[in-house]
């Protein structure tokens, strides 16, 4: 079994893959979530991993439009708690760092903390454990990484300052995709659905009136441009049910009504 993830060990990603598939898994760097969704839509590994929102800094747009283009199945969830910590080769200070690398999400999770650091530069990079990396095999001095504490340990560099981000209680939402529908073995209680309506007063309200007289819970909401069709949205939906037959009804009601339905994935609700 193979698993691809972006980022290289000591990352998010590969933390999940090993929390989710068990220690032994074999995890297939790639350095962006593009590669990752084209190594599982051509088969060149089994499942993925990929990060989809964050409880400080939102979604991450782009990976939706990826699961859509690329016709991936989600077929669970899966929450990390997401501490970020400062690192640099030992024996620097903070006053010696000039720049900050990592990826763009765990800066946006740390912005406030580098607001008493007018003189830092916060730069993207790949992914955290890749920045840790380089900077302690090129022996970076006033370069930082934000990085968790496996990253700290594993390219041996000294923690500046913990828990940077700017609400200790940090949450990372990460999908687990496939290839292909793999058929249900249990009733889920959760679904993710791309919601195509026309673009007139009032659809999205009846969408949402229907979701609702038919007991679907909405947990998210996301418009997403439909590109062949400027100013039309597509609806990215995660909804939670405890009746599987009557979200099955309702899906088939709002289809009658005109609505396009793609099913992204029905899975387990995650913790
Ligand atoms: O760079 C990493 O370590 C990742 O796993 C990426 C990622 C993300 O894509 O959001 C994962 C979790 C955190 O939210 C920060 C970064």
């Amino acid at each position: 079994m193979k698993v691809a993830i972006q980022g290289i060990p000591g990352s998010f990603h590969h933390q999940v893959a090993l929390n989710y598939f068990g220690p032994q898994t074999e995890v297939a760097p790639y350095r962006t979530f593009e590669e990752v969704a084209g190594a599982v839509a051509s088969g060149k590994v089994d499942y993925a991993v990929m990060a989809i929102e964050n409880s400080i800094a939102g979604a991450i747009l782009p990976n939706y439009e990826l699961i859509d283009r690329y016709g991936l199945y989600i077929f669970a969830e899966y929450y990390l708690p997401i501490s970020h910590h400062l690192m640099a080769l030992p024996g620097q200070q903070i006053e010696d760092i000039k720049e900050v690398r990592s990826h763009p999400m765990a800066i946006l999770q740390c912005k406030k903390f580098f607001q008493q650091y007018p003189g830092i530069l916060l730069q993207d990079d790949v992914d955290t454990a890749s920045v840790a990396k380089r900077i302690s095999e090129e022996k970076i001095k006033g370069v930082a990484a934000i990085a968790s504490k496996t990253a700290a340990e594993i390219y041996h560099l000294e923690i500046l300052a913990t828990d940077i981000q700017t609400v200790k209680d940090n949450f990372t939402r990460f999908i687990l995709l496939q290839k292909d529908f793999p058929g249900l073995k249990e009733v889920p209680e959760k679904a993710s659905l791309k919601i195509i309506i026309s673009n007139e007063k009032g659809s999205l309200a009846k969408l949402l009136t229907l979701m609702s007289d038919f007991d679907l819970n909405l947990t998210k909401i996301q418009s997403i441009p439909v590109m062949e069709k400027p100013w039309n949205y597509a609806f990215f939906i995660d909804t939670e049910f405890d009746d599987y037959e009557k979200y099955k009804i309702a899906l088939k009601a709002i289809e009658e009504k005109g609505g396009e339905v793609r099913i992204f994935g029905e899975y387990h609700k995650g913790r």
